[in-house]
């Protein structure tokens, strides 16, 4: 059974009050900043997820520029792709080539792109090795600000859920990540949301899933994730076998599931929808084309409403000025 206590009531410690012996010189330079206002990205998406009966639609981004975006479109949450990640920052396939570290500063990158923004999901694979690594993870997750992620039960030698030929390892060692994985987030005393994923569906079928999300949740995990569902009505199914656990649905259009909308999605039951390739493929097919016209007509063509300034205003360039100038700075004295 799910412990409520443990899983669903947000963890972060209640401020201590220092009482300083000079108060206002501790206050100004030396205390501990005080939380009141500022909330991890973690305590957000449990009170999202625990608190609220929303569908959290978090769009998939693999860097700074991608992420920017969908902030300035205002999601409430975003989803940090690894095969996003290895192949904007590796320029590599989805097939355990991108590791911890890689995998970890490109996630802190976004998760502090905007320390009141939304909460980041962040793919972590098979954990990067055994319990320990699944642990090991999760601790610098959670110190690099990021809210939640997904542990999956692939064979270390993984590749993306939408391909064929998938291995998964034996209930026994998937549990033993999962079980790593929670400890080390109740260690930590963190909000960080814990999902279980299984790719088990190709090579065991549709119940040896759920057998194992429901292996999965009695060990911690706040939520559970079914690769590749093959129907509709398969998605819905899990929903309601796994009810009242929250689900996360991963959309990949054009993969081995059926494209299913937002809409679909809320009404089925899903508590939280991820589209892994929602600014990858776009950026694919944008990049190319210009590439292309410059090849072909020696121009890149930029909407004359595309400034360097609008880009830079997209990541934050106004925040910046503002800070150098309320600290008294003269960089932006004549503009930009
Ligand atoms: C969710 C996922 O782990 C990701 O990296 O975005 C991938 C997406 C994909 O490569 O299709 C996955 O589904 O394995």
């Amino acid at each position: 059974m799910i412990n409520p206590v443990v899983n669903q009531i947000p963890t972060a410690p209640v401020d201590k009050v220092i009482t300083p012996a000079n108060p206002s010189w501790l206050q100004l330079n030396h205390l501990p900043a005080t939380t009141n206002g500022f909330e991890s990205g973690a305590t957000k998406l449990r009170k999202m997820l625990f608190e609220t009966n929303e569908l959290i639609v978090c769009p998939g981004v693999y860097d700074g520029l991608s992420a920017r975006t969908a902030m300035e479109l205002g999601f409430d949450a975003l989803y940090m792709t690894g095969a996003g990640t290895t192949a904007s920052r590796l320029g590599q396939p989805d097939l355990a080539i991108a590791q911890l570290h890689e995998m970890r500063e490109n996630a802190e990158m976004i998760a502090n792109l905007d320390p009141f923004g939304p909460p980041l999901i962040a793919d972590m694979d098979t954990g990067y090795g055994g319990p320990i690594m699944a642990a090991r993870t999760v601790e610098q997750y959670i110190r690099a600000g990021v809210a939640g992620a997904h542990l999956e039960d692939q064979v270390l030698m993984k590749r993306c859920g939408h391909l064929s030929g998938k291995k998964v390892v034996d209930r026994g060692e998937y549990i033993s990540r999962i079980r790593a994985a929670h400890a080390a987030r109740v260690r930590m005393r963190s909000d960080f949301v814990l999902i279980a994923r299984t790719d088990a569906l190709q090579q065991h079928g549709y119940d040896e899933c759920i057998a194992r999300l429901k292996l999965a949740r009695d060990e911690g995990a706040d939520v559970g994730l079914c690769e590749g569902f093959i129907s509709k009505a398969q998605a819905a199914q899990a929903v309601k076998d796994l009810a009242p656990w929250p689900l996360l649905l991963n959309s990949v259009e054009n993969g081995k599931s059926p494209t299913i909308t937002v809409d679909e999605a809320r009404a089925m039951g899903f508590r939280i929808m991820i589209f892994s390739f929602a600014t990858l493929a776009p950026a694919y097919l944008a990049i190319k084309e210009t590439l292309l016209r410059l090849k072909t007509q020696g121009v890149v063509g930029t909407p004359k409403d595309v400034t360097p300034v609008t880009l830079f205003e997209v990541c934050g360039l106004k925040h910046s000025m503002a800070v150098d100038m309320d600290a008294g700075g003269l960089s932006f004295k004549e503009g930009v």
